[in-house]
């Protein structure tokens, strides 16, 4: 089980500070969206060329022109490009064979999508890397989450692996980690905390045990 730290709500030099600080605990850095808006991608760049060892994951959502926007992502250094569930499948084809072109990997951020179950059975299918059952912000504001979910995409995938993002702390992460999901997503769980470093070693312990 891997462990993401999002960032969501930093410029580019705040997000190098965060990092510095949790980078020995964690496996993949996100380039959150809103950071992406702000900073476009040349903050994926200079992440991944402060950080080399780090995998660095480029929150994109991509909803249309997929091939091209994950080959911009690819040359701006990014391992990993996230696209939206609720694309049209050639839209999610066109992902997965840039990134296979790139040797890069495609996730697949399951927000809004209404049948879990059935969308995540054809995403395996169309051959991506991730699945990622996702509360936004908007819905962690009225109280959900996504563990239900990744217990249902868990018993349905059968090649990709699975993940779970949203609102995710260290007091809810043994929940999560019952599930026994391949990939752990953590923004303010972690950014949110005074000791960021300390949180994010106690929660790569949990995760890996
Ligand atoms: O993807 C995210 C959200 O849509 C804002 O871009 C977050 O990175 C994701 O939700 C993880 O962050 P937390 O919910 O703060 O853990």
């Amino acid at each position: 089980m891997e462990l993401q730290l999002a960032l969501d709500l930093v410029n580019i030099a705040e997000a190098k500070e965060v990092i510095k600080e949790v980078e020995d605990h964690i496996d993949i850095v996100e380039i959150g969206t809103p950071v992406v808006i702000n900073e476009g991608l040349r903050a994926v760049k200079e992440v991944k060329e402060a950080f080399p060892n780090l995998k660095v994951l480029a929150d994109l959502k991509i909803m249309d022109a997929a091939g091209y926007e994950v080959q911009q992502a690819s040359k701006a250094g990014a391992d990993i490009v996230t696209i939206l569930g609720v694309a049209e499948d050639m839209s999610i084809k066109g992902a997965v064979e840039e990134a296979k072109k790139q040797n890069k990997k495609i996730l697949v951020d399951m927000i809004g999508v209404k049948d879990i179950k059935g969308r995540a059975q054809e995403l395996d299918e169309l051959g991506v890397d991730y699945i990622c059952v996702h509360t936004g912000y908007d819905l962690q504001a009225v109280g959900q989450n996504s563990f239900e979910d990744l217990v249902t995409i868990k018993s349905v995938v059968k090649n990709a692996k699975t993940a779970v993002a949203g609102g995710i702390k260290l007091e809810t992460l043994p929940e999560v980690v019952k599930a026994q999901p391949d990939l752990v997503i953590v923004g303010g769980g972690i950014t949110g905390q005074d000791d960021k470093k300390a949180t994010a070693a106690k929660m790569k312990e949990l995760i890996s045990n």
